[in-house]
Parts: C-alpha cells; structure tokens; sequence
C-alpha cells in the first residue's frame, strides 16, 4: 500500500510549530518516521500570532521536501482550531529554560498555556486522542491540561521522559563498551527533572543484569547525576535547551505508543499514576510501561529496592509539590 491508497490522515496537531523542536520534529512526523510509511498525516501547528509568519515559513519547506504522506499543512494560532479533529497532540510549544533556571521558574510561566490548551483538547480533538507534553515543566503541564479536559480520560494526557530514557541508555552503553540495542528494561521514574531516577536495576546488557557490569558508586555518582541533569549540560554546552534530541525522543513516545514496544523491552513514559509503586493516584510521574494497541501499561510487580524507593520517593514529593503549586496558582 503506498501514501495514495492509504487511510484516511492522522490528523497530528503541533504546537510551538515555528520553535527549535518544531523545527526538528515535523519535517520527521511528515517523512513517515513517527507513524509509518504508509500512514498519510494533516499536520496542524499551533503558534502565537507573532510566531505564525515564522510557522508558515516551515510550511513552506516542508511543501518544498515533497512528502507523499502529507496530506495537507495548516498553521493556526487559536488552539480550538488547532486541535480541531486531532488523534495525537504533541505540546512542545512553551518558554525554555535558560541558563541558571529551574524548572520551578516556569510553572507560573508556561501553566496559563496548558489550560487553554486542554480545554480545546476537550472539545475538538478526536475519540482517539493521545497527548505528550514536551514543554517544562513537562509532568506538571501534563497535569493541567488533563485538568482542564474532563471528556477525556487522564490516561491520555503524558508527558516526555524518553529523552531521559535515550539518555540513560546511551550512557549505560557507553560505559559497558556496547551498542544502544543491547540495553534493554531501564527505567526513569517521576519527575523530568534533576531528581528523576534513572534506574537500571531491572536492565540488562546484551542479557546480563547491569548492575553486575557496573559499580554501585558509578551509579549513584556518575549516572543518576549525569543523566538528570543532562539537559542543564546541553544547555551550558551548547547555549540553548536541548532541541533535536527532544524532538527526536517525542517523535519515539508516540511512535511506541501508537505502534507497540518490543518484545522484552520497556519504554519511559509520565503517565497519570494509577497508585502503581506507591506513587500517589493521578500525580503524573514517569514509569516504565509497555505499550500495544494503542495503550500502555505500567510494568507491573518490579521489586523495588530501599535505595530506589526513597529516590523514588524523593522525585514523587517535588511532583506533588508542583500540583500543590499550581493549584495554588488556581491552575487545576
Ligand atoms: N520534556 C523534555 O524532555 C524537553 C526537552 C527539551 C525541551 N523541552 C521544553 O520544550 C519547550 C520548547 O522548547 P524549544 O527549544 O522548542 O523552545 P523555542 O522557544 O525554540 O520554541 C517554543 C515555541 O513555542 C511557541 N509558543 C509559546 N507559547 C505558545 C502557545 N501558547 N501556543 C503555541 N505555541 C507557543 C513559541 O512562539 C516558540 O515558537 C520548552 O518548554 C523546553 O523547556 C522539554
Ligand atoms: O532541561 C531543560 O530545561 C530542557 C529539557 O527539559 C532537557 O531535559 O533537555
């Protein structure tokens, strides 16, 4: 089947369409790379009015690579239009952190945004509707835009953590001297922040258990730090966030979402807590989960050892101190 006898289009909406993801994610989403080669996309992008010109200005290239599985191209900047029909949603469009921010700045900032945003969600998207959040903080958005979308199971509405996942997995690798595809089963857990916890206590490595190929003081000195506060590195490094591996890692939650994970292997997605691991019900955290048929669910059963639990813990206390936050802010 080619692009001409396909399906009817995924209508995928895009917001901050005209920013450095956007710019990295739709030429992907329109080549095929997110939902196959053989599923045709309507790509919408949300901006601001002041970003619509800039928007329109991808458009144009992305019109210019030709792509046979794009089946039309619309830039908006009201959300209810935006939205308008959309099984995926990919919320990428906030303020980045600058140097010397922390996540905590931006709650006030970007929170206004995800209101708005879920309550067109709401009413125009599509039955099927999946939502990443990709804007920081990212959970915690997550949790406002659900918020204000009540039509619409929780369970919908997830934030990125497989950048931290992708990250994890690249340093794992290159510490055991293997490739990425030997790692398998790493986890992160709650908050996409620097007290997330990379845990590679269930992973293997070409089939062995890592943590017989590593020291526990690499672990905890090393790895958790690097991998947490790695994009605080990408931002000193190369002077703005970090821009094609995020959209690169949106593009791979939705593809595992939609399209299933391997056999034998996890994903990292900030899911709506079922009350799984003693995360508290409905604090957005990350959790290892699998994925078909368009659903996903949490490993279930891990053991969790004492060390794990109170990084755990520590991470699920900062997520709920962002609710009691926004809450505070009359945000959800
Ligand atoms: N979760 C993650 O792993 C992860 C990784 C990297 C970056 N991020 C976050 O992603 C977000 C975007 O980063 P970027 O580098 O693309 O930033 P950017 O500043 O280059 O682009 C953001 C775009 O969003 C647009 N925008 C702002 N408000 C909007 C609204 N209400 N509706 C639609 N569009 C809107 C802006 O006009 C801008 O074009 C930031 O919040 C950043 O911190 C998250
Ligand atoms: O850390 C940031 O502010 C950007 C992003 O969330 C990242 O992890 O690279």
């Amino acid at each position: 089947m080619n692009a001409h006898t396909a399906a009817a289009p995924v209508t995928v909406t895009v917001t901050g369409a005209a920013g450095q993801i956007g710019y990295a994610l739709l030429f992907r989403i329109a080549s095929g790379a997110m939902l196959g080669p053989e599923v045709p996309v309507k790509l919408n992008l949300l901006e601001v009015p002041q970003a619509v010109h800039a928007a329109e200005g991808t458009v144009l290239e992305l019109l210019d690579c030709a792509f046979e599985l794009v089946a039309g191209i619309d830039v908006y900047d009201n959300p209810a239009h935006a939205f308008d029909g959309a099984s995926l949603a990919l919320l990428v469009g906030a303020k980045p952190r600058g140097p010397g921010m922390e996540r905590a700045d931006l709650l006030a900032a970007n929170g206004g945004i995800f209101s708005v945003q879920g309550r067109a969600i709401n009413d125009g998207a599509a039955d099927d509707i999946k939502v990443v959040v990709v804007g920081n903080p990212a959970n915690t958005n997550a949790l406002i835009t659900a918020a204000h979308a009540p039509d619409i199971p929780a369970s919908r509405f997830t934030a990125l953590t497989r950048l931290d996942h992708d990250r994890a997995v690249a340093q794992l690798a290159a510490r055991t001297g293997t490739g990425v595809s030997a790692v398998r089963k790493l986890a992160i857990w709650g908050n996409h922040s620097a007290t997330q916890y990379p845990d590679i206590s269930h992973a293997t490595v070409d089939g062995r258990p890592a943590t017989e190929l590593v020291e526990q003081d690499w672990i905890r000195d090393e790895f958790i730090p690097r991998v947490a506060k790695r994009g605080a590195e990408v931002i000193a490094v190369r002077g703005g966030s970090s821009a094609a591996s995020a959209a690169n890692a949106a593009l791979e939650h939705m593809r595992l979402w939609v399209q299933g994970t391997p056999e034998g292997d996890w994903t990292s997605m900030a899911v709506p807590s079922d009350g799984s691991y003693g995360v508290p019900e409905g604090v957005v955290s990350s959790f290892p989960v699998t994925t078909s048929g368009g659903s996903y669910k949490i490993v279930p059963g891990l053991e969790i050892s004492d060390f794990s639990r109170s990084r755990i813990d520590a991470s699920v206390t900062e997520l709920q101190e962002e609710r009691d936050g926004v809450r505070a802010l009359g945000l959800i």
